[in-house]
């Protein structure tokens, strides 16, 4: 059994200007220990299918889907309380801008250890030594003294360390990785996304990566979402996108990418689709 299974997935925002559908009948699977890559440019609703699975869409949002089951669990079915408790432990989720997401008013060690809190139970001094833990399996020197530091005496890099340690805080069996390492210069890239396949290959988890970057999805998946104005282009296994890509749209994602480069310019998704290309632009 998968251990995430989503059937015809359909947002939609309430707007000023009406209804707006971010995403389009995406359906997705993925597997224990296995790395899932969503890729598409942005605004193709692939951070949107994932904050609905997580549950953290504004109120504007409404979401429907045939099947949405995690770990067993039907997620369309659980109450508020249920999938609360549920988010941040079975499941996580990082964000591209790590320092957007921890609290500038409060120490790493303290938020660390709030997880730890509220879905693990564990008193002071066992919190303490599983949050010092964290910061050396995330690669932090020195944890114990970097517990009391503040988000902002700390790099982007270290930030987006820490946010990965809040997330497998709890063991989680699925991380969604949500363009962990777009805000990062090109060296800490790298770092970042060995760090998350090392933690991904020990603890067994489930992985689905947000990316619009293709050499993330070479380097990371097992498989492979193409996504396009909220719809799903293409599915296949990372070799087979790469050697054989079926849609025009995905011929084109890999056609821009800088090694395809002619003279000066590089091909853009527009030189093979046309701008106002329909979502159905699927060979
Ligand atoms: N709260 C919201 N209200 C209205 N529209 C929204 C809202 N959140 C997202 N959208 C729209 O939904 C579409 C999909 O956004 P989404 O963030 O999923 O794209 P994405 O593929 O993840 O791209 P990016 O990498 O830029 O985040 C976009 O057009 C976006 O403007």
């Amino acid at each position: 059994m998968a251990l995430l299974e989503i059937e015809n997935l359909v947002v939609e925002f309430a707007t000023a200007s009406g209804p707006f559908r971010a995403v389009d009948g995406v359906s997705l699977s993925v597997d224990q220990r296995e790395v899932l890559a969503i890729v598409g440019e942005s605004g193709s609703g692939k951070s949107v299918s994932m904050l609905a699975v997580m549950g953290l869409l504004p109120w504007t949002a409404k979401v429907s889907a045939d099947r949405m089951v995690f770990a067993g669990r039907d997620l369309l079915k659980l109450t508020l309380p249920d999938r609360r408790k549920m988010i941040g432990k079975d499941m996580a989720m990082i964000f591209q801008e790590p320092m957007a997401s921890l609290n500038p008013c409060f120490t790493v060690g303290f938020q660390i250890e709030e997880v730890l809190r509220v879905h693990m139970g564990l008193d002071k001094k066992q919190r303490r030594e599983r949050a010092i833990e964290l910061l050396h399996q995330v690669g932090i020197p020195e944890p114990a003294e970097r517990l009391r530091s503040y988000p902002h005496q700390m790099s982007g890099g270290q930030c987006q360390r820490v946010m990965i340690a809040i997330a497998i805080a709890c063991n989680p069996k699925l991380l969604i990785a949500d363009e962990p390492t777009t805000a990062l210069d090109v060296t800490i890239q790298k770092q970042i996304l060995d760090l998350l396949m090392k933690l991904q290959a020990e603890h067994g988890m489930g992985l689905i990566m947000i990316t619009h970057n293709m050499g993330v999805v070479a380097e990371t998946a097992d498989r492979v979402i193409v996504q396009y104005k909220g719809r799903k282009m293409e599915e296949a296994d990372v070799l087979s996108l790469f050697e054989s890509p079926k849609s025009n749209y995905t011929k084109a994602l890999l056609s821009a990418l800088p090694d395809n480069a002619v003279g000066d310019r590089l091909p853009t998704i527009a030189d093979y689709l046309g701008e106002d290309a329909p979502a159905g632009a699927a060979s």
